[in-house]
């Protein structure tokens, strides 16, 4: 394994961490819906966009602009209204860990004004498999702490994707299932070998596990066909969970991983100076190399030698990406 540094960003406090996480994902959102010149990129008031992202008016306003432009000129428009049209359609595809990381996207993401949940795909990393009104699910979790907070009514409701509760009891029967949800949602199997999200947002337990890949579980680690496994008997928390896979998280446009607290600071040393360890995340750092990013508190960090960064937030107003 060569070494592959991933971008690593240090934060004093929680706080820090929350807000910038909140940045870089509603970036990613506006790269992905290409709508960075319509929002403003820190907003936390102001004009508001509806459920599908833009604003229906916004959009056909663009759609007779470009119409009597063209009858003015004689041209045929409908290429380029089929263009906006697209983009309207577009969504953002986002995969979420359990545990802090929904706390973390909780203080962050739920004051910003900017996030056109209308337009998110929201699928899970990984699911404990247990009742969903059980302290322990992920969905559950991500449910009583974001989705049922987000005012819907200005901002839209977003597509959740989680498992099959009624198949809690059959591991493989619900990755399964959960495989097939996914397929659907990115447009076949045929036609695509690896679903690609927009956003994959990890956490990383103490004990190494990211998602519900453990390090001693090589053979979940070495999958290479199946999108999402079953996992049973995990070491820590429920025993048995659903997971997805190393290289759907390495196909990701971006992987993110947020850590923070004292007790992942060996962890995160084995990561970032012992990548030859082959912990799960130093498998991402090097598959998804150049697309990975870290949102650390300095707690995490102590002791650890890597190169920290500041991190900057964006300015979408000009996102050309
Ligand atoms: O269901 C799970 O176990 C999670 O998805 C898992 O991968 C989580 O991200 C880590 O355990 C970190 O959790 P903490 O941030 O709470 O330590």
């Amino acid at each position: 394994m060569t070494t592959t540094v991933p971008k690593v960003f240090a934060f004093h406090e929680f706080a820090g961490v929350a807000e910038a996480v909140a940045d870089h994902v509603i970036h990613a959102q506006n790269s992905a819906l290409k709508k960075g010149r319509v929002s403003k990129s820190r907003q936390m008031s102001g004009t508001s966009l509806n459920g599908n992202g833009s604003t229906e008016s916004k959009t056909m306003e663009r759609v007779n602009s470009v119409r009597s432009n063209a009858s003015s000129r004689g041209g045929n428009e409908d290429g380029v209204i089929k263009k906006i049209k697209k983009e309207k359609e577009r969504r953002f595809k986002i995969a979420l860990s359990g545990g802090s990381l929904i706390q973390v996207l909780h203080e962050g993401l739920l004051k910003r004004d900017d996030v056109q949940w209308g337009k998110w795909d929201i699928y899970f990393a990984d699911e404990r498999l247990v009742p969903f009104s059980s302290s322990e699910s992920n969905y559950g979790l991500a449910k009583r702490e974001i989705f049922d907070l987000i005012n819907t009514e200005k901002h839209g409701t977003p597509r959740i994707y989680h498992i099959d509760e009624s198949l809690i009891n059959d591991p493989q029967e619900c990755a399964d299932n959960y495989e097939k949800i996914l397929i659907k949602g990115f447009a076949g199997r045929d036609s695509v070998k690896l679903p690609m999200f927009d956003l994959f947002l990890l956490g990383c337990a103490p004990d190494g596990h990211i998602a519900s890949l453990f390090p001693n579980f090589q053979e979940n680690l070495r999958e290479n066909l199946a999108w999402v496994i079953p996992v049973e008997s995990a070491p820590s928390g429920p025993s048995n969970r659903i997971s997805l896979t190393i290289p759907v998280i390495c196909h990701s446009h971006r992987v993110t991983f947020v850590v923070e607290g004292a007790t992942k600071a060996p962890v995160i040393k084995t990561i970032m100076e012992r990548p030859e360890k082959g912990l799960p995340s130093s498998i991402v750092n090097e598959g998804a190399a150049g697309r990975v990013s870290w949102f650390v508190d300095d707690d995490a960090l102590k002791d650890v030698f890597v190169t920290k960064k500041k991190y900057k937030f964006y300015d979408d107003d000009n996102l050309t990406e």
